[in-house]
């Protein structure tokens, strides 16, 4: 396929909701249609932001992490992330997926973190600015069937130990704002993954195609 520009693609949704795997997904798409794309994931995709995302998820420092800490360092994390690896990659035409980004922010410091929305706002204009995603697949998946995935998984890390009620905050925030963004697809990643990622594989072809003949006719 021809493409007049190169697309940045976002997964987004809870943890265990099965981001990961779709991202491997729609990566054997785009190798398949002979498109040149990196996968990144957030927090991290830099050395810098992965030291991040270490401290964030893992790292026990004998000293309370504050949730606005948080919400700067998965900002900081994304300037780099952003200035070093999206910017460079969109200018040379190459395709971007990346597991998780701004939509996470509002989803777990907004939603789960109660943070003010306000305050990420800002922090989004002057971080995110222009470089928005052209399209964020939304897996939803209740938290209760996340959980278990998650469990099944192995340990869990400093955010997956959050209850029931911190995950259901954040998926609300993901459907209100998922409802609102005409750049998105929802999933329903409650099913058996063949399922799920045929949902996928359908929906995002057909996104596809629609970006050819945008390309060819834009
Ligand atoms: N539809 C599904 N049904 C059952 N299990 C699934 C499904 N999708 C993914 N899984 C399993 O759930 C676990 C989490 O999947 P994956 O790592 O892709 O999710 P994730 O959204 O990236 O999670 P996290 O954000 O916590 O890293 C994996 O063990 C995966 O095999
Ligand atoms: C980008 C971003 C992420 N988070 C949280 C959400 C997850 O619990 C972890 C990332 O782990 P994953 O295995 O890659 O899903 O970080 C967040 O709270 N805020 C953010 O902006």
């Amino acid at each position: 396929m021809n493409f007049k520009n190169s697309k940045f693609i976002v997964l987004e949704g809870i943890d265990g909701s099965g981001k990961t795997q779709a991202c491997k997904l729609i990566a054997k798409i785009l190798k398949k249609h002979n498109i040149k794309y990196i996968i990144v994931r957030e927090p991290g995709g830099t050395p810098i932001s992965e030291k991040i995302r270490k401290i964030i998820k893992h790292i026990n420092l004998y000293e309370i992490l504050n949730n606005k800490t948080i919400l700067l360092l998965v900002y900081a994390s994304r300037m780099q992330l952003i200035q070093n690896i999206i910017k460079p990659a969109l200018k040379n035409n190459i395709w971007i997926i990346s597991d998780r980004y701004d939509l996470s922010s509002f989803a777990y410091q907004g939603g789960g973190y109660k943070i003010n929305n306000n305050i990420i706002q800002y922090l989004k204009n002057i971080i995110v600015n222009s470089y928005n995603p052209d399209l964020t697949i939304y897996l939803d998946v209740i938290p209760k069937n996340a959980l278990k995935r998650i469990i099944i998984r192995g340990k869990l890390d400093k955010i997956e130990k959050n209850n029931l009620s911190f995950f259901k905050r954040i998926r609300n925030i993901y459907l209100n704002l998922i409802s609102k963004d005409i750049n998105s697809l929802l999933i329903n990643a409650n099913l058996k993954i063949d399922i799920v990622h045929q949902d996928i594989k359908n929906k995002f072809t057909k996104w596809l195609k629609k970006c050819k003949q945008d390309g060819i006719h834009g």
